[in-house]
């Protein structure tokens, strides 16, 4: 098992809350954290963005941030759309003391990684992901779109990334409309994400994957941190939480990318990096 050293920023102290549900959200963590839930998107939010999805990692100080703060907590949780044995290898979560606990929903919630077993569980895999595969290359070429673009194979799910495009911006709504309509020719949806839209089966989102899992911990308070469209479902649980008594935090991780989370956001932090100073600093509040 690996461990980590507490993380230790000198000077970084643990960030107020924007908005007053924000702020008892917070308050309440603090109050009874071992009733807490805190639960984290990956990409843009533990990890940089970078070009190549292959080559993204959590950030250097993540994992000890996370294990510091996971003993004190009901429960930690990386809600993602890798899947989730992907997330557990780029994140380096396994075999970490402090995170003997940690859960991995991957797939957008369809997938489960758990620390305890060190095993995926996962459903079948709808057959429309292997029809709409098949057909994707020739839609690309069709569309003239090949060049530029590359296909993210996720085994349940198929992702068309423009990052690497010469116009990122002018590829992806290009891609928009051909890709939702063959999504639908095989029972599938598209998630449109950071320079990325993803074929994928209907039926699970990151929302429903908070809410249930905060039910299942039993969790008192929940602090949610994303920083992408795929979280805005999330977003809408933990407001679902709060007007249903359970206070929670809404954490977005900043970037020039994505407008959409600021706004209903309690906090936002300079991206990963801002992430991982909050859950150092989280952590030693607790502790202290
Ligand atoms: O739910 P998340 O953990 O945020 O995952 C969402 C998608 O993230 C990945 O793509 C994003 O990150 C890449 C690496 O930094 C970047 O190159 C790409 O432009 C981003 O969209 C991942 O590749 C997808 O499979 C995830 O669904």
């Amino acid at each position: 098992m690996r461990s980590h050293p507490h993380p230790r920023t000198p000077g970084d102290e643990l960030p107020p809350p924007a908005t007053p549900a924000g702020r008892e959200g917070l308050e309440a963590l603090r109050r009874n954290p071992e009733r807490a839930l805190v639960a984290l998107d990956f990409d843009g939010t533990l990890a940089e963005i970078v070009p190549d999805p292959e080559q993204a990692r959590a950030h250097p100080d993540a994992v000890p941030a996370l294990a510091a703060l996971a003993p004190r907590l009901a429960s930690v949780a990386v809600v993602t759309g890798r899947p989730a044995g992907v997330a557990v290898r780029y994140g380096g979560f396994a075999g970490v003391e402090g995170l003997e606990h940690l859960v991995v929903l991957g797939h957008y919630g369809a997938e489960r990684w758990d620390a305890v077993s060190g095993t995926v569980q996962a459903p079948d895999v709808p057959p429309g992901v292997a029809g709409a595969r098949a057909e994707l290359p020739g839609l690309l070429d069709a569309l003239g779109l090949w060049r530029g673009t590359w296909t993210e194979e996720k085994g349940r799910a198929v992702a068309v990334h423009t990052r690497r495009a010469d116009d990122p911006q002018a590829t992806f709504d290009a891609l928009a409309a051909p890709l939702a309509e063959l999504a639908a020719r095989h029972g599938l949806v598209t998630e449109p994400g950071r320079y990325v839209i993803e074929l994928r089966p209907p039926g699970m989102d990151k929302g429903v994957a908070l809410a249930s899992y905060a039910r299942e911990v039993g969790a008192e308070s929940v602090l949610y941190a994303g920083d992408d469209l795929g979280d805005l479902p999330a977003y809408a649980a933990v407001e679902k939480l709060r007007s249903d008594g359970v206070p929670g935090v809404l954490v977005c991780s900043g970037s020039t990318e994505v407008a959409e989370l600021a706004d209903r956001s309690d906090l936002v932090v300079d991206g990963p990096p801002g992430v991982v100073r909050l859950l150092a600093a989280l952590a030693r509040a607790l502790k202290a």
